[in-house]
């Protein structure tokens, strides 16, 4: 019998699942291409997994291990993530190794490459990520981090934000303080990007799972949690720096996940201000810039053209050399780096997987 042709615009358009399966398929295409394949020093080398000397752990996720390793002489950390047959495991993976693989900026852990069958991804070894930081600071009866260090990590956190959004439509979703590393030399990048997603005229369209104790207001009401934009990633920067800088989390929290949430969600409960916490000392610019982070109603939140116009940023932006409030040590060195390495050299390792009271345990 004769097929009659049917134009495209009658056909049954395809189901949101095939959509999504399509464009899932898509992805492992375009992440099979350079599987094996690393950029090390400037040249592509092809690598076979069994050339990489793991050293030491780095730290853990929900989805996998990080390891300190050598390959072909260059340390590097290397994320093996548990693989299953889940597909929103399939679904992070290939996101978290598509995004590294996309970004180029001093503001983002930058990635060699990847073995997409052993499921390794080869990042750039940084020392710890802030979480880790703030519970040896903790543990050792330490100051948490000081102002100055708080307008780095936020320089640098919005930087990253901002290229991801601008150059590649990206929005992060997950941004805490184990995101957020730094290195030696005291640069700070944001890593993970294993629940990021594209922003279709500048919206989130899917509600991805990320960390509930960071997440804005509207990402946890129902009418608003699967339309939301990249002001979502600011208010979980609020809390993760007023958490660094005060060494606990905001809001109150018990067994009942629940109730913190509530709490966070209701409108018509305030905010935290740093402006509340006893042993205030910061100036009236950075509680102003946390307060506009931490604005419950997302109408109210800035974007971050308007937060890079903010004095705090702006003080903490070395293109601004005139008003610029880092202060060099050496002409190698500034405070930044010295306050990061004697905070690693003053406090134990090993009170790095030790909780903090009333501080959500993310790992
Ligand atoms: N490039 C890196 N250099 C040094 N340490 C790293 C690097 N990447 C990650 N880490 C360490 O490994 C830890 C685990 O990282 P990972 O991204 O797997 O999980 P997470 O963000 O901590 O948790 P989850 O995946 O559950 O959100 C980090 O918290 C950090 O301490």
């Amino acid at each position: 019998m004769e097929r009659r042709f049917t134009p495209l615009s009658m056909r049954p358009s395809p189901s949101r699942r095939d959509t999504e399966k399509d464009a899932l398929e898509f992805e492992y295409l375009e992440v099979c291409k350079k599987s094996g394949v690393l950029n090390i020093n400037g040249f592509r080398q092809v690598i076979d997994p069994e050339e990489i000397n793991i050293m030491d752990v780095l730290g853990s996720g929900s989805c996998g291990v990080v390891e300190s390793a050598t390959i072909r002489s260059t340390t590097m950390a290397v994320k093996t993530m548990y693989k299953n047959n889940n597909k929103d495991t399939l679904k992070r993976i290939l996101r978290d190794v598509r995004i590294m693989d996309l970004c180029d900026s001093p503001f983002i852990v930058s990635s060699y490459g990847y073995f997409y069958s052993s499921v390794k991804i080869c990042m750039e070894i940084m020392t710890t990520c802030c979480d880790k930081l703030l519970r040896r600071l903790y543990h050792s009866k330490l100051d948490f981090f000081p102002e100055f260090v708080a307008g780095r990590i936020v320089h640098s956190a919005i930087s990253a934000l901002e290229y991801l959004k601008e150059e590649h439509s990206i929005i992060h979703r997950d941004v805490k303080p184990s995101n957020i590393l730094f290195d030696e030399n005291g640069n700070v990048k944001l890593c993970d990007f294993g629940i990021s997603g594209f922003l279709i005229n500048s919206m989130a369209h899917s509600n991805n799972a990320g960390c509930p104790p960071y997440m804005a207001p509207e990402r946890l009401t129902i009418e608003t949690n699967s339309t939301y934009d990249i002001r979502s990633d600011v208010w979980s920067l609020g809390i993760t720096i007023f958490q660094l800088v005060t060494g606990k989390y905001p809001f109150p929290l018990n067994d009942m996940e629940f109730y913190t949430l509530t709490t966070i969600a209701d409108l018509n409960l305030p905010s935290p201000s740093l402006s509340d916490n006893p042993s205030n000392s910061y100036t009236h610019e950075f509680i102003n810039f946390i307060d506009l982070c931490l604005m419950k109603n997302v109408k109210d939140r800035p974007n971050y053209d308007i937060l890079m116009q903010h004095d705090f940023f702006l003080d903490y932006d070395p293109q601004m050399s005139q008003r610029y409030k880092i202060r060099k040590i050496n002409d190698t060195t500034d405070e930044i780096e010295e306050w990061f390495s004697n905070a690693i050299l003053n406090s134990k390792k090993d009170d790095e997987n030790c909780p903090i009271p009333n501080t959500p345990c993310v790992n």
